[in-house]
């Protein structure tokens, strides 16, 4: 049996829409589920096997992708929100009654990816929402208990998938966070 990476692409990777533009995410509480509005489609979409990340119950690795903070918009019940971590550089806006993470801002003016909050598509019932293209810290699964053994297996089947595995984040962001670095600390111009 293939190993399970996560429900929303052991199946397969259902493909985004073009003209697609946003929908709302719900925590899994059966009664008042916690409701965020995304009006734009998102981007970045990724696995990511970081110990911070929400992952569903038995997966390996979390689906996230970013969006502009300006497009997420709390709609219902709020008032169960609350920060998981307010000290991470990512602060993952969580239910607290039932753990699902709504979205993860960053608070830093500074930080390469100001201005994007991390959101999970799997909460939403609308389908057309970016597909993931590449899996990060696929070495963190291992401190969350994965075996490190089984990893080159593990990292065989995010090939099979089409998600090449990055023990950190891809190249693309990689570099836009580097050049991010490089303009600040002004080695690069412009
Ligand atoms: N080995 C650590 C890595 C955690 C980590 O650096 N996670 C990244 C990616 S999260 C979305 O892709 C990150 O930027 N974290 C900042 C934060 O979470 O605040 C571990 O597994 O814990
Ligand atoms: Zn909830
Ligand atoms: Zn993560």
């Amino acid at each position: 049996m293939a190993i399970a990476i996560h429900p929303s692409v052991d199946n397969g990777i259902a493909p985004g829409r073009d003209d697609f533009a946003g929908g709302t995410l719900s925590c899994k509480c059966a009664q008042s589920p916690v409701k965020v509005k995304l009006s734009a489609q998102t981007l970045h979409n990724h696995a990511c096997g970081c110990t911070k990340c929400w992952k569903p119950p038995g997966a390996l690795f979390a689906v996230i992708a970013v969006v502009p903070r300006d497009k997420v918009e709390v709609v219902e019940n709020g008032d169960k929100l609350a920060i998981v971590d307010d000290k991470a550089t990512i602060q993952r806006h969580a239910c607290k009654d039932c753990g699902v993470h709504l979205f993860g801002r960053i608070e830093n003016k500074d930080h390469a990816f100001y201005g994007l909050d991390f959101v999970h598509t799997e909460l939403s019932k609308e389908a057309g929402w970016s597909p993931p293209g590449f899996a990060a810290f696929v070495s963190s699964i291992i401190e969350s208990g994965a075996d490190p053994a089984n990893m080159g297996a593990v990292r065989s089947r995010l090939r099979e998938l089409g998600l090449e595995p990055y023990d950190c984040l891809s190249p693309t962001l990689m570099d836009a966070m580097s050049t991010h670095a490089a303009k600040r600390s002004g080695v690069l111009k412009g």
